[in-house]
């Protein structure tokens, strides 16, 4: 049985992945995680009154025999949540999007100095991956690119962690250059959207939205649109299941679910 910790419980991607895990035949819920919590354990609440595992409000205070942690809190928590882990040798497997690369970098050094595996995962979801996948290679014949993000109106970091990884995965092949005419201009500031590289990036907040991606492509007389929809947060959850599975046989921080399938 692999012992998990879930921090961010109580949200949207937390309260999900502690149903998966308990569902699980393979894993053990032995403790779950968020600042905000005034309850002790988890069976307060109703929906898990049979299920008894504690509720940790302090990081100072987790004492568990967790082997894995899962992270789906907040793009200004999690970096020191994952610090916390590799420190006791708690494989981290994160969720949570908005981490700069130089913290991406400071976990890598601190697992690989703790010999501690771990994952950050830009999106958990098949589709999603698959899609990433699929742009780059089409990015190979087909260099002039948008990306359109879009996600429901709670989401708090813009453009998406996908997004970014899609954008930086594209830039693996792709030369870096201007799109558009040279001497565009905004008549409404940001029409055009985030720049990377020369590729923009747009970011759609609706309600009714969970997670959707396209990648437009443009060529001589043709396009290529490329998109993938994530309808339900079940649609994580497969991938975070082999990231649980599979993250303590590796003794490094790695990016992108791609590395454990
Ligand atoms: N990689 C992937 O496949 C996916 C990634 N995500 C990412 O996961 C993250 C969470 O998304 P979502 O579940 O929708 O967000 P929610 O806001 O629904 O959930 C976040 C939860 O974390 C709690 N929290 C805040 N600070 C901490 C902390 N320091 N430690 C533990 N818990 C904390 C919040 O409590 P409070 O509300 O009291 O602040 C809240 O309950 C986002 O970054 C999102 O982009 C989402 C979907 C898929
Ligand atoms: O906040 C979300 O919901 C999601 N966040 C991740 C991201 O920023 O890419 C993954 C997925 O898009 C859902």
């Amino acid at each position: 049985m692999v012992k998990v910790l879930v921090a961010g419980f109580k949200g949207r991607m937390g309260n999900t992945t502690v149903q998966m895990v308990l569902e699980h035949a393979d894993f053990e819920l032995v403790a779950v995680y968020d600042p905000m919590a005034s309850e002790k354990n988890l069976n307060e609440n109703p929906a898990y009154a049979q299920t008894d595992v504690p509720v940790f409000n302090q990081l100072v205070d987790i004492d568990t025999k967790a082997e894995v942690w899962v992270d789906f809190t907040r793009p200004d928590s999690v970096f020191e949540n994952a610090q916390y882990a590799l420190q006791h040798g708690i494989s981290p497997v994160i969720g949570t999007t908005g981490l700069q690369d130089d913290q991406v970098i400071q976990l890598q050094a601190l697992a690989k100095q703790k010999g501690v595996g771990g994952l950050i995962a830009p999106n958990f979801g098949i589709s999603a991956v698959l899609l990433m996948q699929f742009a780059q290679k089409a990015a190979q014949y087909l260099p002039d690119v948008e990306i359109i993000e879009m996600h429901h109106d709670n989401k708090l970091d813009a453009p998406s962690g996908t997004a970014i990884n899609t954008a930086k995965m594209i830039a693996e092949v792709r030369q870096a250059h201007k799109q558009g005419h040279p001497e565009e201009k905004e008549t409404l500031a940001g029409a055009r959207g985030a720049d990377y590289e020369g590729m923009r990036i747009h970011a759609v907040r609706l309600p009714g939205y969970v997670a959707h991606e396209q990648v437009l492509f443009g060529g001589k007389g043709e396009a290529l649109t490329i998109r993938q929809d994530s309808f339900d947060r079940i649609s994580f959850m497969s991938g975070v299941a082999v990231a649980i599975e599979k993250i303590r046989a590796y003794q490094e921080l790695m990016v992108g679910l791609e590395n454990l399938l």
